[in-house]
């Protein structure tokens, strides 16, 4: 026994090549890394990692071209293929009507409140809204596993509650992390696994014959994040063939979303579900990571400064262009258009307050299913009646496939015209605010909280982050001061301090001293200021939640 891990924590059996780095510390969870599961991502990680590293690459490598001044368009070369007829699968019935998505981290509690939330689906989340400690990816697992055969459960002792789940609950669906993350502490021939193919390749294993019991053959079902190219489905998609091949399940059987959510993928949306036309169940607009992604995409071109970040609402241009485009790309090619994430919650201790974020969501949800979204996005259990209730008045049908939106002509220009607005300290102030005490929160293990009554997650801190960059590395001038202010690192700096001891002042000494704020402002302060943008912040921040078993650690 060493520092309360003991070696029993471990699985001692893991096939040759692997080795579990990550410590154990709940036996239950020991099953979720067993012999054959463990086998399973192995297979898949030795036959896919050199096709993810390639895509890396070439994620580089067209970096580097809009970085010397390149914009991102349609490919020229598969023309041929978005002007030509064909279809996705049909979907299959129990998704059919997806009017509302409920979405959280695979954390227990919440998983079992979403799944009764009156939602259609529940979109468990080891992405935009997980912190990927160790803890939590294989914890996330068991309880997806005791989600799937309803035998979860959870005790809140200090509020005497008791949660189960009802007859009837949501469907689930899963996002797996995105392709650039890795996943430290399961180590395959010496390398650290691809977090995506962890994430769905345990919870295929463990789960894949209940869902084809219960879904008229259909599922597991999930969302697929953060793409830039067709290549990077293709890859998804030899990825479902192979685990329905290894599983005998009927080919089509998996079914996943597609996340539009980067700038450089919605030019590739009819190629992406070109792809994945036989596992596919259409794409979602996510506009969180597409905003920070546009940003990113530009990051060469000072002419490309963002207004503050309350100002790029879905109703700027871009954001409309994208949105109908993808609803038209969609229902052409026979699958659903899901809508995105308002980010106001409910706000308990304030009914006007409370009453100007329902109105918000109200609107937002309105302006999708108008549009001819088949489906949208809701970030707390408190709003699905809402939610439920604009589809309901608006939608008729399951779904408004038949809605083609012939009338819309999207161009290159609409998809990259910059949105308006002003650019101001308040703005700078608030990025700043918000990316520490969300990093903060992410570092201490908690992927989505709740700050000024909106949701934050990875992806809007991410917005946060490279807003402050692209602002301090090309001078931007700030309107509404009375002399001439352009953003630099000197201001920067005294910001950060500032919205420190506002911080500080804000949650409390005590929370303060004991959470890892100054080291969340020292990381996020780092981040704004790189002479290079980092392509994720999680990236950076991974490397500070990763845990080793004390006894492997010192042996490397
Ligand atoms: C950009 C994107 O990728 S969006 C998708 C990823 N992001 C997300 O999924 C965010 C999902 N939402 C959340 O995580 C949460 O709603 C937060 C963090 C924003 C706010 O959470 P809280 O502060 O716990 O909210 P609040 O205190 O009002 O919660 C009330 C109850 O609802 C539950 N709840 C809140 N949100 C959710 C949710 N999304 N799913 C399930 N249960 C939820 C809470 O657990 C709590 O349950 P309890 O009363 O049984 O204890
Ligand atoms: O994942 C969703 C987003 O908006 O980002
Ligand atoms: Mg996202």
């Amino acid at each position: 026994m060493e520092n309360g891990y003991s070696s029993k924590s471990l699985p001692l059996d893991a096939p040759a090549g692997i080795r579990i780095r990550g410590p154990l510390s709940d036996p239950s969870l020991n099953r979720i890394l067993s012999r054959e599961a463990l086998q399973f991502v192995a297979d898949l990680e030795r036959e896919f990692r050199p096709r993810v590293k390639f895509n890396l690459g070439c994620r580089r490598e067209e970096q580097a071209r809009y970085d010397s001044g390149e914009l991102p368009g349609f490919d020229p070369a598969t023309r041929e293929l978005r002007e030509g007829d064909w279809s996705c699968s049909k979907t299959p019935a129990v998704i059919a009507d997806r009017r509302v998505e409920i979405t959280g981290p695979v954390e227990r509690k919440m998983i079992i409140n979403a799944l009764n939330s009156g939602a259609k689906v529940f979109m468990a989340d080891f992405e935009d809204s997980l912190s990927p400690t160790w803890d939590n990816i294989v914890r996330g697992q068991k309880n997806l596993c005791d989600a799937v055969n309803r035998s979860i459960s959870f005790e809140d002792k200090a509020r005497n509650k008791h949660y189960k789940l009802n007859d009837k609950t949501a469907v689930l669906f899963v996002r797996p992390r995105g392709w650039h993350l890795q996943e430290a502490h399961i180590e395959i021939d010496g390398e650290p696994a691809t977090g995506a193919l962890i994430d769905f390749g345990l919870y295929y294993f463990h789960n894949h014959s209940s869902f084809r019991s219960k879904h008229d053959g259909y599922g597991p079902f999930f969302y697929l994040p953060k793409m830039q190219h067709s290549r990077e489905a293709a890859v998804w998609n030899a990825v479902f063939d192979r685990a329905e091949e290894r599983m005998a399940a009927p080919r089509g059987s998996i079914r996943a979303t597609v996340l539009i959510e980067t700038l450089p993928a919605v030019f590739q949306m009819h190629e992406i579900l070109y792809e994945l036309r036989e596992h596919s169940a259409g794409l979602n607009c996510g506009r969180w990571d597409y905003i920070f992604s546009f940003v990113k995409t530009v990051r060469a071109h000072p002419d490309r400064l963002l207004p503050d970040r309350f100002q790029v609402g879905m109703t700027q241009h871009f954001l409309k262009s994208y949105t109908e485009l993808l609803i038209k790309t969609c229902h052409r090619r026979g699958v659903h258009a899901m809508g995105g994430m308002a980010a106001q919650i409910p706000i308990r201790d304030d009914p006007a307050a409370n009453d100007t974020a329902f109105e918000l969501v109200r609107a937002d949800k309105l302006r999708e299913v108008k549009a001819g979204h088949d489906g949208t996005w809701a970030a707390h259990p408190g709003l699905i009646e809402l939610v439920t209730k604009v589809f309901d008045d608006n939608m008729p049908r399951a779904n408004q496939l038949h809605i083609k939106r012939d009338d819309v002509h999207v161009t290159e220009a609409d998809l990259l015209q910059m949105p308006r607005g002003v650019r101001t300290l308040e703005g700078l102030r608030h990025n700043t605010r918000v990316g520490i005490q969300y990093l903060a929160a992410w570092l201490t293990g908690t992927g989505s909280v709740p700050l000024y009554n909106l949701m934050e997650d990875a992806a809007t801190a991410e917005i946060s982050r490279v807003q402050n960059w692209q602002w301090i590395k090309y001078g931007a001038v700030l309107d509404g001061e009375i002399v001439a202010v352009s953003v630099s690192k000197e201001l920067f700096g005294r910001v950060v301090e500032e919205e420190i001891g506002r911080i500080e002042r804000e949650v409390g000494k005590k929370r303060f001293e004991s959470g890892r704020y100054r080291e969340a402002a020292a990381l996020f302060a780092r981040q704004c200021t790189k002479e290079d943008l980092d392509d994720f912040l999680t990236l950076d921040a991974y490397r500070r939640i990763v845990k080793f078993v004390p006894a492997l650690q010192a042996r490397l």
